[in-house]
């Protein structure tokens, strides 16, 4: 039983593992309370990722105190399991209708009634009268309406064992009717952690046990392990004692006993195989644990032992149960952390383009209506000649066929309709009236047409994006609305469709009130009945005599441009105001940036550094060292024993000395471990805090990798042929090219951040200074030879990346690590970057390609814009790249070319052609 003696130890290991996260969620609390209180957008961030549900039960998750509860067949198997575990006799073998025991630790061995959360029963219990070693079959027993009873009362034992140390608690509940089961168990596991244990006397499951197993995998959705427990001592003869010591009648017995046992411990696996309880092939822990998930529950499976092989099984189960609970715990924490985090960078980069883009959408806005505006105006007085001869053309038509116009008018009226005739002349006004309208509206709507396409669409988005983020316009009209009304009262244009011209129509019914007003000569009553066709006519024509086309033209325009002007002006009163109350808002918003950036981002990365830790070192342990292989400024990097599988591996170890380089690694940790794989970029595979680092004092970080060969470094130092080089820098630029796709800016781009593998093909690490461009803040970092001078500004984006790649490429152009002839001369990094801000750069050594020079020429390139891109860069390397595989192949016999990395002999052969010819 030497192995149960590690359960202690495992509870105690979960008891440590609940309290960091106490510790994590009672942080995690307070951080979401700041976010907001300080953020705009705090309350929905949180609201969107956690209700107050998550949080309490959490709380309530890590309180629980883990409890081995044991089920059985009957009391018979439940009390072997039980005094075999304990190693001694403490529940009499042969009995039933037991009440709900449990197993505590006490300094003195005592029993007593209780109704759980420390609430004592006085019963006279028998095992006070007397000393006792199995409990008094009287104590044990329940009485019929016990189980029935609201409060069901534990027989509570204490005992002074070991096992029992560390708050290891053992509940047994009461072999009751399975109906009753349910409510009893709620009772008194309400506050456990159930790890759950099947005892199993019998060869084979009844029906009945079936049925209760069924009903308790309802209820706890947990595995189990189910342990065939036997009477006989050493049923096996591969135990602990040996079989050279019995006789050869002895021994035969053994051997026939083990097998008799084997088998039909293998006829009760069949059976919960058959039943789905167990699989068929035994889950071996080990393959537990090679799966990659941070929940163990759905992948540990039931597991059955018989008592003899309890040991290590047992403890194992204990273990992969606690470790599950552990891990579904720290999960959690850990995706509440990424969450929040990905919602920081995604507002981060929503705030900088914000920032970025406003100016330019008003600007643009302001630019478009203006146009828009002389358009109109130009429109305005220059169609005015046209609409005359239009009102004319209409008005001469209509005089010739007064007839005609009146067609349409006899058609709709009811001839059996008298109307007044005072009716009937407004009626024939409209009509007159109306087609003018057409004419001039068709006129105007093929001026104003190409307008509204071209011009009111794009209008339309750019006021809307801006009025998007105007948060807060308490009271009066929000900037945009008014916009949008100036828009439309000015140039009646119906925003939503290209196609709707109310602009003429509105401009028709002001024509039309306009006329109507007019001191018109057929105004005086008429006695006529309306039905007279010649009275008719002679109001058609008496309205179109009385029109003067060239005055109605002349009114229309003058109208026109007042309304398009007064709206003109109102417009850009209501622009100002609005870039007013958006300039105030970016202003916050950048504020709101820089909160994020310095404060919640690196608070929560930290957080998830911690959670995320903790689920790797529970999930995969801590990574065992090797030996030291390398030293950077902030950390030892060490090769290590395969951990999750990687073989080889390697960690760097981080002591962060203060809050400021916790934030920093937490960051650097959260975007390299975010970041999909790549082939190029070294991947980090997890994470370890190693709180026992320094006696205690100082936490480290363990950062866990693959491990490569060696850095670039050291491998220009101890020399590279110029096709590795080259392929070499193809694999940074790929590298860094991904990262920018993601939105990340390297800033340390060197050559010990370059690693190689046994191949020498090349990966990008050390995230350290990695960053999402929106979460840059001009911060002064990266290693001084290799630094953009912009970057000493404080202003820079992703381009930093490419001169240090052209940097990077004049060492490996070099084939050598010796600081360039023109950087040598300064004796600190203030002088050199004095002498980089005037243009001095590395030297053109005399063995450069002109191609090769000219690239790093540009890639260092003062002006950031000037700098190529990397998509560019990538094609002129790999042209290099060939150039160097057929110079290297017409070095070399064809064997021996055809074994270089990228050899196509005809390609190659192609490169020799070119080269031969151009040298002549
Ligand atoms: N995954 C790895 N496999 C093999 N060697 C590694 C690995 N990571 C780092 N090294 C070696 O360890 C050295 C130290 O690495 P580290 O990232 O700590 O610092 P650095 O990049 O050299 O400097 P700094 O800390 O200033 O960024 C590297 O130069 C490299 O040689």
């Amino acid at each position: 039983m030497k192995m149960l003696s590690e359960i202690p130890k495992e509870f105690r290991k979960y008891g440590k593992h609940c309290n960091s996260l106490s510790r994590i969620l009672r942080e995690t609390n307070c951080a979401l309370e700041d976010i907001v209180n300080t953020l705009q957008l705090g309350r929905d961030i949180s609201v969107d990722i956690l209700n107050e549900d998550i949080i309490d039960k959490l709380k309530g998750k890590l309180t629980r105190v883990p409890t081995l509860v044991v089920f059985g067949q009957n009391c018979h198997a439940k009390a072997l399991f039980i005094n075999k575990f304990l190693e001694q006799p403490i529940l009499p073998l042969h009995s039933a209708r037991w009440r709900y025991i449990t197993f505590i630790y006490g300094h003195i061995k005592n029993i007593r009634l209780t109704l759980g959360h420390d609430i004592e029963i006085v019963e006279k219990l028998k095992a006070h009268e007397k000393i006792w070693t199995t409990l008094p079959e009287e104590d044990l027993q329940r009485n019929d309406e016990e189980c029935l009873l609201d409060h069901c009362p534990s027989l509570e034992v204490e005992l002074k064992h070991t096992l029992l140390r560390e708050t290891v608690k053992i509940m047994v509940p009461p072999d009751c009717p399975l109906d009753q089961l349910p409510e009893i168990l709620n009772k008194h596991m309400d506050n456990a952690l159930p790890v759950i244990i099947y005892a199993i006397s019998e060869d084979l499951l009844s029906e009945m046990n079936i049925q209760e197993i069924r009903k308790l995998k309802d209820i706890y959705r947990k595995p189990f392990l189910f342990v065939k427990v036997s009477e006989s001592v050493e049923p096996v003869a591969t135990n602990s004692k040996s079989t050279d010591s019995l006789t050869e009648s002895e021994q035969h017995n053994v051997e026939c006993n083990g097998q008799k046992f084997l088998s039909k411990l293998q006829n009760l696996n069949d059976q919960l195989v058959r039943l789905g309880y167990v699989n068929s092939e035994t889950a071996k822990t080990d393959d537990i644990i090679k799966r990659k998930s941070y929940c163990l529950d759905s992948t540990l499976d039931n597991t059955l032992v018989c008592d003899t092989k309890m040991n290590e099984k047992f403890v194992l189960f204990i273990r992969e149960v606690l470790k599950s609970s552990v891990l579904k715990m720290a999960a959690l924490l850990s995706e509440i952390h990424s969450q929040c985090l990905r919602k920081f960078i995604l507002s981060a980069f929503d705030m900088a383009r914000e920032i970025q883009i406003t100016p330019k959408r008003i600007s643009f806005a302001q630019k478009i209506e203006l146009k828009l505006y002389k358009s109109l105006m130009e429109i305005a007085s220059e169609q005015q000649e046209k609409i005359t001869q239009i009102i004319q053309r209409t008005l001469q038509d209509m005089k010739s066929n007064v007839a005609e116009v009146l067609e349409e008018y006899n058609q709709h009226i009811d001839s059996n309709h008298q109307q007044t005739a005072k009716l009937a002349m407004m009626e024939i006004q409209q009509l007159v009236l109306g087609r003018l309208s057409n004419s001039v509206a068709n006129q105007i709507v093929q001026s104003v047409g190409c307008l509204q396409e071209s011009f009111t669409g794009t209008l339309q988005r750019c006021l809307e994006s801006l009025e998007k983020n105007v948060h807060d316009f308490e009271g009066s009209l929000s900037a945009s609305d008014a916009v949008k009304q100036i828009i439309s009262a000015a140039y009646n244009i119906d925003l939503k469709s290209s196609t709707s011209f109310s602009a003429v129509r509105t401009f028709m019914d002001r024509l039309r009130t306009l006329l109507s007003g007019l001191a018109l000569p057929w105004t005086h009553s008429c006695q006529v009945q309306s039905s007279n066709l010649q009275w008719q006519l002679q109001v058609v024509s008496n309205m179109i005599e009385s029109l003067s086309a060239s005055k109605l033209a002349k009114t229309i325009s003058l109208q026109f441009q007042e309304h398009v002007k007064s709206s003109h002006d109102a417009f850009q009163a209501a622009m100002r105001s609005l870039e007013n109350q958006l300039f105030g808002q970016l202003e916050q918003t950048e504020e709101q940036r820089i909160t994020i950036r310095k404060r919640h981002a690196p608070r929560f990365a930290r957080l998830a550094l911690e959670s995320t830790s903790l689920c790797d070192l529970v999930l995969w342990g801590m990574p065992k060292q090797i030996k030291e292989i390398g030293r950077g400024q902030y950390g030892v990097v060490s090769s290590c024993e395969p951990w999750q599988g990687i073989n080889p591996c390697a960690f760097k170890s981080v002591v962060p000395p203060d809050d400021r380089h916790w934030n920093d690694l937490a960051m650097e940790f959260y975007y390299t471990r975010t970041i999909p794989e790549h082939p190029r970029i070294v991947r980090l595979r997890g994470s370890v805090i190693d709180f026992t680092y320094g006696g205690g004092s100082s936490p480290a970080v363990l950062l866990i990798m693959e491990r490569m060969t060696r850095d670039l470094y050291c491998g220009l130092r101890n020399g590279l042929t110029w096709v590795s080089r080259v392929q070499i820098a193809i694999d940074v630029i790929e590298g860094i090219r991904y990262l920018h796709s993601q939105g990340l800016v390297h800033r340390d781009i060197k050559l010990k951040n370059v690693l190689l593998d046994t191949e020498d093909r090349a990966k990008l690490t050390d995230f350290g200074f990695c960053i999402p461009e929106a979460m840059m803040s001009g911060s002064i970092v990266g290693t001084p030879v290799h630094m953009a001078p912009e970057l000493l500004s404080g202003r820079y984006d992703s381009s930093v990346d490419v001169y240090a790649f052209g940097i990077l490429f004049w060492y490996i152009c070099a084939g050598q690590v010796k600081l360039p002839n023109h950087f040598d001369q300064f004796q600190n990094k203030e002088q050199l970057w004095n002498s980089v801000k005037k243009g001095i750069r590395p030297e053109c050594l005399p063995h450069f390609d002109d191609s090769c020079w000219n690239l790093m020429e540009r890639c260092w390139s003062a002006e950031p814009s000037m700098r190529p891109l990397l998509g560019y860069v990538q094609p002129q390397l790999e042209a290099i790249y060939k150039k160097a595989i057929a110079d290297a192949a017409g070095k070399l016999s064809p064997k021996n070319a055809s074994q270089l990395p990228g050899y196509n002999k005809k390609r190659c052969q192609n490169f020799v052609n070119v080269n031969n010819n151009n040298s002549y």
